[in-house]
């Protein structure tokens, strides 16, 4: 069998983001609208700092307003849900996110039931989970998901309809809304977690995999379907032999490349599209805000 075809996030990534930057031009140019996103971030842990640059960087290049609050980690529950109340009463700030997960003493459900659904570009509130289960275009979708949906309507020419889906993983903010948007592109989805029986046995029956459970390489080549397309979420630092770091994701991209169809690598594959979408999602956010019609680009 000829080579996967390897996904490129950061190129699809690069394009969704000029699409972005157009519709940003657009709202500035005929309604005088510039979105804006606040960022949230509390405590001082390096791989979130490094996603937080990122997010403010990207946020600016396409043109919008980044807002970025830093918070110790000491911070009160009280306080941060204080900020938030903030967040959702400023008319600048059209999309709010707040990265996870939270030092322990702070709950991460009320400080995400505090942010304004409509503000919500993370998609994580229950009123936007609610719709999403629902099938309601209304939803603001979570950006991980919703970048492999994209992902995988290109590699498919658009329809899903009828592929059987496996998503390894359950939690709230991939595994369940990864599942969601597939049901709703009529696939046949099946959610597998650490309490499944033959984990193997129902990867092997899918035509379209992802995999988001944070352990390092642990999809391999028997658990594959020769020509399935394979979606890793997975982001895993590991220590190499010569001490030092690297990412890898959730499969064992070498060998599952040689049976797969299309995968996605890491990095450079779903988490520079997660970026992409927040954007996006954040410039859905400010036309609904302010009752506009989302400016329609190529
Ligand atoms: N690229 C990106 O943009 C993003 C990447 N990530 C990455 O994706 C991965 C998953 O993230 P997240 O969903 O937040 O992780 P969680 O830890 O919240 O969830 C992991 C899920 O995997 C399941 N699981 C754990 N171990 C096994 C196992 N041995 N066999 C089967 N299932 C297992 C868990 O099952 P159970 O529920 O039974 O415990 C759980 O449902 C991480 O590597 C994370 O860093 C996350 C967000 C964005
Ligand atoms: N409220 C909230 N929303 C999130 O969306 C959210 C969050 N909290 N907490 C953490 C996770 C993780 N996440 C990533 C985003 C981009 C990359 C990304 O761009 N990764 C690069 C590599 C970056 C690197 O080198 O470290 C890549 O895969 O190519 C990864 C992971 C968003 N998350």
């Amino acid at each position: 069998m000829s080579d996967a075809k390897i996904i490129d996030g950061k190129a699809f990534a690069q394009n969704v983001r000029a699409r972005v930057a157009k519709q940003v031009q657009d709202l500035k140019d005929y309604n005088n609208v510039t979105p804006g996103l606040a960022v949230v971030l509390v405590g001082e842990d390096p791989a979130s700092q490094v996603y937080v640059r990122n997010k403010v960087k990207q946020t600016e290049e396409c043109g919008m307003k980044s807002l970025e609050y830093r918070r110790d980690p000491d911070i009160s529950e009280q306080e941060l849900l204080t900020l938030v109340y903030g967040l959702n009463e400023n008319p600048e700030v059209n999309g709010i996110l707040v990265q996870l997960p939270l030092p322990d003493h702070i709950s991460e459900d009320k400080v995400i039931a505090a942010i304004a659904p409509e503000k919500d570009v993370d998609g994580f509130h229950v009123i936007n989970t609610g719709l999403l289960a629902t099938g309601s275009e209304d939803a603001m979708v979570p950006c991980t998901p919703l970048g492999c949906l994209m992902m995988l309507k290109d590699f498919y020419g658009g329809d899903l309809t009828g592929k059987r889906a496996v998503v390894v993983g359950r939690s709230n903010i991939v595994g369940k809304p990864m599942g969601a948007l597939l049901l709703n592109e009529s696939c046949t989805v099946t959610t597998v977690h650490s309490r499944t029986q033959d984990i193997e046995e129902e990867c092997r029956r899918a035509d379209i995999l992802v995999a988001a459970v944070g352990r390092p390489e642990m999809i391999k080549k028997e658990w594959i379907k020769p020509g399935a397309a394979v979606i890793d979420v997975g982001i895993n630092r590991i220590e190499k032999e010569d001490g030092k770091t690297k990412l890898v994701g959730d499969v064992a991209f070498d060998e599952v490349k040689e049976v797969c169809g299309a995968i996605t690598p890491v990095p450079g594959g779903v988490g520079p599209m997660t970026i992409a979408c927040l954007l996006a999602n954040t410039v859905t956010a400010a036309c609904r805000q302010h009752k506009i019609e989302e400016p329609k680009v190529d």
